[in-house]
C-alpha cells in the first residue's frame, strides 16, 4: 500500500462510532485455566476479572495466544511477550525468530548471507564465541539451533569456537541447566574430535548475567561483559558441568540466578576470554534481552559502565535486534518485517495514543507492540510512559511491582481528555509467575485485579470502552504436568513448580458505557488469536481495519 496519504486512511466503520475513549489493557502472563491450587488467578480474590467473565460468549471469549497463532514453529510452542505483543499491534500473524532462523538453518541459507559471511572473515586467525540462552524453551533461543550452528560453523572454517552460556530455568524447568550442558559438552567433543578447538568459556544464569532489558539494571550486562570478555569473573572452574553443578548447590543459586563464572585451564587462565580479531554471534532471536549487549559489543561511544577493554570484533546478532536502531549491523537471519501496524495506522487517522508500563514491560507496549519499532510513530499524538521498575531484586520480593501507578497513569491519561487510546501492560501475573513462588503469584494476581479495576473505573466516568486481555500464559498454572493433565511428582513426591509460560488461551473482555449495545463477539471466529484484537481495537475507535488484517471478532447487531 504505501505510505501515500490514500494508503493511510482507514475506511470509517458503518455503525461505530468515532471519539471514544479505549482503554487497552494487556495482562501480561494471564490465561485461562481450569481452576485448581496451582492456578494462581483462580486462588487469587479478583472480582474485577471475575465480573467481567460473566459476559460470555458476547463480551467475554478466548482467544489464541500460543504456537501457529503467533507465528511460532508449531503449536507445542508457549506464547510470549514479543509474539504477543507482535501480534495485538500488528493485527496479522508474521512468522517469527524462532521459525526464521530454523528455516535459515535447515536451508543452509544462513551462511551465504552477509552477517555470516563477515563472522567467516576472523575464522582463519581468530575465535568465534557464541553467546546466548543454553535451553530448549523456544522463547529467546533455541538448544537445537545452536547445536546445528556450531556444526555449521565448523563446517564453514571456524577453528577455535568458544561458547558463553547463560543458563536458564525460566522458560524450562529449573534445574535443566546440568542436562544442557551435558549435550553442549557432548556436541563440543565430537568437534574437538574433527579437530576443532571448541569449549565452553563463560557462563552465568540469564537473570543474573547479561540479560537484562530495556536498561533496567546495566550491572547484569556487565557482570556478563566481565566474564565474557574480560575473562573474569568471582567463580573459576575447570569444566562447565561441574560450575553448574557446583553453583546450585554451594550458592543455592536457581538456573535464573546462577552467579557468573569463566572456566579456565590448568593453570588458572580463562580459556576464551573474547580477543581483537575474534568473531562473535549471540544467539538469541528475541531482541529485548539482547539489545543492550548488543549496544556494548558494537558501540564505540559507550557509557553504560566501565568495558575496560573493547575488543575489535567482527559481531553479529543471529537477527538484527532493533530495526530503527540497526543494532547490529550485522546479523544472520533477516528479522520478520513487521508493517503497517494499528497503532501506526491509528495515530495516522488521528486517534491519540498513551501507552505506560513499567520498565521491565515497557518496550512491550511500545517496541513490540509497534512492530519491534522504537520511538513514536508522531510525537504530537502519542505520549508513551515508563515507570521505574525495581531492579536488583527478584519480583516475589514485590509481587504488586508497579501495577496500582501504571493504572494511575493510565486513569489520569483516561480523565484527561487528551487520549483516545490509553494502553497498559500489567506485568504482575507474568513477572511474579517466572520465579515460581506460587503465594507471591496470587499476590501479584490480585493486585493486577486491582488496576483493572481502577481502570475501569476511569472508563466509566468519561463513558468509554475497555478492552481486556493477555499476551500469554503464566500464572494460571504454576505446575508441570503429565500428558492427561495431572501434576508430575519429584523423586521426594514434591510438584516441579512451572516457571514458564504455557500453551492457555487468554481471554479478551470488551464492555463500557461507550460500547454501543448491539455490539458483540462474532460466532463465526472460533479459533481467533491476539493477531484478531487489533482490528477489533480498529471498531471500537470508529474505523474498519485494513483488508489485509485478521478478521475482527465483533458485530454490531441492529437493535
Ligand atoms: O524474558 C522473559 O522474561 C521470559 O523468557 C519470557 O517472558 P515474556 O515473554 O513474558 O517477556
Ligand atoms: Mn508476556
Ligand atoms: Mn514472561
Amino acid at each position: 500500500m504505501g505510505s501515500s496519504e490514500m494508503g493511510w486512511k482507514l475506511k470509517d466503520h458503518p455503525k461505530l462510532p468515532k471519539g471514544k475513549v479505549v482503554a487497552v489493557v494487556v495482562l501480561d502472563g494471564w490465561g485461562e485455566a481450569s481452576p485448581n491450587q496451582y492456578n494462581c488467578i483462580h486462588v487469587a480474590d479478583t472480582p474485577t476479572m471475575d465480573s467481567l467473565k460473566k459476559g460470555v460468549p458476547k463480551r467475554w471469549r478466548l482467544v489464541r495466544a500460543h504456537g501457529t497463532a503467533v507465528g511460532l514453529p508449531s503449536d507445542d510452542d508457549m506464547g510470549n511477550s514479543e509474539v504477543g505483543h507482535n501480534a495485538l499491534g500488528a493485527g496479522r500473524i508474521y512468522a517469527q525468530g524462532a521459525k526464521l532462523v530454523d528455516s535459515a538453518l535447515s536451508s543452509g541459507k544462513i551462511y551465504e548471507g552477509e552477517g555470516f559471511k563477515y563472522i567467516k572473515e576472523c575464522f582463519e586467525d581468530g575465535t568465534l564465541h557464541l553467546i546466548g540462552l543454553l535451553s530448549d524453551g523456544g522463547v529467546h533461543s533455541r538448544l537445537d539451533q545452536l547445536q546445528s550452528l556450531l556444526k555449521g560453523a565448523s563446517e564453514h572454517g571456524a577453528k577455535r569456537i568458544r561458547v558463553h552460556i547463560l543458563t536458564d530455568g525460566r522458560d524450562v524447568l529449573d534445574g535443566t541447566s546440568v542436562g544442557f550442558v551435558e549435550t553442549l559438552e557432548d556436541d563440543l567433543a565430537k568437534l574437538r574430535e574433527k579437530g576443532v578447538d571448541a569449549k565452553i568459556a563463560s557462563g552465568g544464569g540469564r537473570m543474573n548475567v547479561t540479560m537484562d532489558r530495556y536498561e533496567n539494571d546495566w550491572g547484569v550486562v556487565k557482570r556478563g561483559w566481565d566474564a565474557q570478555v574480560l575473562g573474569e569473573a568471582p567463580y573459576k572452574f575447570r569444566n562447565a558441568i561441574e560450575a553448574v553443578k557446583k553453583l546450585r548447590e554451594e550458592t543455592k543459586a536457581n538456573d535464573q540466578y546462577l552467579p557468573p563464572f569463566v572456566i579456565v585451564d590448568e593453570n588458572g587462565m580463562a580459556v576464551g576470554p573474547i580477543l581483537d580479531g575474534d568473531a562473535v554471534v549471540t544467539f538469541n532471536f528475541r531482541a529485548d534481552r539482547m539489545v543492550m549487549l548488543a549496544k556494548a559489543l558494537e558501540y564505540e561511544d559507550f557509557d553504560k559502565f566501565d568495558r575496560v577493554r573493547f575488543p575489535k570484533i567482527h559481531y553479529a546478532g543471529m537477527l538484527q535486534y532493533d530495526g530503527e536502531l540497526k543494532l547490529p549491523r550485522y546479523y544472520l537471519v533477516s528479522p520478520p518485517e513487521i508493517e503497517r501496524t494499528s497503532g501506526e495506522y491509528l495515530v495516522y487517522n488521528g486517534v491519540r495514543t498513551f501507552a505506560c508500563s513499567e520498565t521491565v514491560k515497557f518496550g512491550h507496549v511500545t517496541f513490540f507492540w509497534n512492530g519491534n519499532r522504537s520511538g513514536y510513530f508522531n510525537q504530537e499524538m502519542e505520549e508513551y510512559v515508563e515507570i521505574p521498575s525495581d531492579s536488583g531484586i527478584t519480583f516475589n520480593v514485590q509481587p504488586k511491582m508497579k501495577a496500582l501507578e501504571i493504572a494511575e497513569k493510565a486513569r489520569d491519561a483516561i480523565l484527561s481528555g487528551k487520549f483516545h487510546q490509553v494502553r497498559v501492560n500489567l506485568p504482575n501475573g507474568d513477572m511474579v509467575g517466572h520465579t515460581g513462588d506460587i503465594e507471591a503469584t496470587v499476590v501479584a494476581c490480585k493486585t493486577a485485579d486491582d488496576a483493572v479495576k481502577m481502570i475501569l473505573d476511569a472508563i466509566e466516568q468519561v463513558s468509554g470502552i475497555y478492552v481486556i486481555t493477555a499476551d500469554h500464559g503464566n500464572a494460571e498454572d504454576m505446575v508441570k504436568r503429565d500428558k492427561k493433565g495431572e501434576p508430575i511428582l519429584d523423586k521426594n513426591g514434591n510438584v516441579q513448580i512451572l516457571t514458564s509460560h504455557t500453551l492457555q488461551p487468554v481471554p479478551l473482555a470488551i464492555g463500557g458505557p461507550g460500547l454501543l449495545p448491539g455490539v458483540k463477539f462474532r460466532k463465526d471466529v472460533p479459533d481467533g488469536g491476539l493477531a484478531n484484537v487489533a482490528a477489533t481495537v480498529m471498531n471500537l475507535h470508529g474505523f474498519e481495519a485494513p483488508n489485509d488484517y485478521e478478521p475482527t471478532l465483533i458485530e454490531v447487531a441492529d437493535n
